[in-house]
């Protein structure tokens, strides 16, 4: 059986250092051994493991130094790894992670189990051998920030959907779920203050199927579920542009005092809160506060995208009004990079979604202090289609093939804007023409991967040629996993 190689993890990490002889055997009398901060990861290794080996695999207080078995330990990692990284050592013996973070040793078992036969992502048991290779992997991330953006609201995805979006995207190590929760076509978060915004702003969905939304108890489930996989849900309440469901919900946020019928096209940009009515405030300070409150993480996207029924004087005002509130709840704010126009507080991080290698406002807040996070539509935009023949997405920023979304250097790509203020990568993936999680994989795959390699690896291994190859050991893990990703030509797949 081939065993597979540390050559072919994906990020691909810092520092990987194969042994000879040094191959590892899980057996049914390997046991994991954590420390009281390790016992999630400890979990969550054994309930991996034993469901497709079969194994037992007790999970045990580990020795003071370890002889067998899997060992998670938050002592003696190599300086390296900071809070993010860690440090894997695969022996004859011994299978030993060390990190200074729980996230971290969640790390090293994405990591591990890229290095044990694609049969470990079965859901059945399967026969075995479960040989990793020997050698020793010091590894940590270039961006701390690294994101997933789903839109939900364009259409509605039940919560096992974004579950199992998050184990996917969890495999990669990225780290943020940033969940488009809000737009003209659906409201897909209960506002306990404003309940018609999802019992009648959720009810439809582009096409005018039914749409949905999470009830808080749903949505914290979500948020819950992330976090059991070290991913940070940043929730967005996208305004005052892309606002139709809420001005549909209620007609007292309409100027005019009448609510306008609900969208279920994919126009773009007619929409905009009242700018000038005092009701307009009172409802994006209840409604962030409640999403807030939701929000264990520290940052809450506001959108800003787009609003193109917005004066630009009104944007601003808008701006200075909301941005206060979102920092009243301790959040800090994430909002499309539109809003540099209104010169937010430096401690606000505009998200690029456009295609252009330069942008002055950007660049002005970017020389301010603000950081910010790289979206480029041309290439991390996952709703992009393939080429001309790609059923679904869309294609107003191009095509975007495996290689395009790889071949780019978020720390590079805007002029003026650095690795120092760069404050991560996020592949956006918008859902006008995606139904259901066999679409979102379709999409998100293999490109996702490509995305947070940028984000996780170093720019000095950034190579296509070598990623290619990587990818393609990626293909029999997908097809164990039953997920549905594009064979892209560009891929030697196995
Ligand atoms: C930030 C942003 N606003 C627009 C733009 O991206 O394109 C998306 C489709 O690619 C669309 O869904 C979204 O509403």
């Amino acid at each position: 059986v081939q065993v597979a190689s540390m050559q072919d993890v994906v990020p691909v990490p810092v520092r990987t250092e194969p042994a000879t002889g040094a191959d590892h055997a899980i057996t049914s009398g390997t046991a994991i051994y954590i420390q009281p901060g390790s016992a999630g990861v400890g979990d969550y290794l054994a309930a991996l493991l034993r469901r497709s080996t079969g194994y037992p695999l007790p999970v045990k207080t580990a020795p003071s130094t370890p002889t067998d078995g899997i060992s998670l330990l938050l002592t003696g990692a190599d300086p390296t790894v900071g809070n993010q990284g860690y440090q894997l050592d695969v022996t004859a013996s011994a299978v030993v992670i060390r990190a200074n973070q729980p996230a971290g040793l969640f790390a090293g078992v994405q990591t591990l189990r890229q290095l044990l036969p694609a049969a470990v992502e079965s859901t059945s048991t399967q026969p075995g051998p479960w040989t990793i290779p020997g050698g020793r992997i010091v590894d940590h991330p270039r961006f701390a920030y690294r994101g997933a953006h789903l839109d939900v609201a364009r259409h509605f995805f039940t919560v096992d959907e974004v579950k199992r979006y998050v184990d996917e995207i969890s495999l990669y190590k990225v780290n943020h779920l940033h969940l488009h929760l809000t737009d003209d076509q659906g409201w897909r978060i209960q506002i306990n203050s404003w309940p018609r915004l999802a019992t009648y702003g959720g009810e439809l969905e582009v096409g005018g199927t039914p749409g949905g939304y999470y009830t808080q108890d749903q949505y914290r489930d979500i948020v819950a579920y992330a976090q059991s996989r070290h991913i940070t849900v940043v929730p967005e309440i996208d305004m005052p542009g892309h606002t139709n469901a809420a001005l549909a919900s209620y007609a007292e946020l309409n100027c005019n005092n009448v609510a306008p019928p609900r969208r279920t096209d994919i126009q773009v940009g007619y929409s905009s809160l009242c700018i000038g009515k005092d009701v307009t405030y009172r409802f994006v300070a209840d409604v962030i506060r409640e999403v807030a409150a939701l929000t264990p993480g520290p940052y809450l996207h506001i959108g800003g995208d787009e609003a193109n029924s917005t004066s630009q004087q009104d944007y601003v005002t808008f701006l200075n009004k909301v941005l206060p509130l979102v920092q009243q709840q301790g959040k800090t704010a994430m909002g499309w990079h539109d809003i540099v126009d209104a010169t937010p507080p430096t401690s606000a991080v505009p998200q690029y979604w456009q295609t252009g290698t330069s942008h002055a406002g950007v660049q002005a807040a970017a020389r301010r202090g603000n950081k910010i996070l790289m979206s480029p539509a041309n290439k991390a935009y996952l709703d992009m289609k393939y080429n001309s023949s790609t059923r679904l997405g869309l294609s107003w920023a191009g095509f975007i093939e495996v290689q395009t979304a790889y071949e780019w250097n978020p720390g590079a790509y805007l002029s003026g804007v650095g690795e120092s203020q760069v404050f991560g990568v996020e592949a956006p993936l918008w859902s006008e023409t995606l139904l259901n999680i066999d679409d979102i994989e379709f999409m998100a795959f293999p490109r996702l991967p490509a995305i947070a390699e940028l984000g996780w690896s170093p720019q000095s291994t950034h190579n296509w040629s070598a990623f290619r190859q990587r990818l393609a050991a990626q293909g029999p893990r997908w097809q164990v996993m039953g997920v549905d990703f594009y064979r892209s030509s560009q891929v030697p797949w196995d």
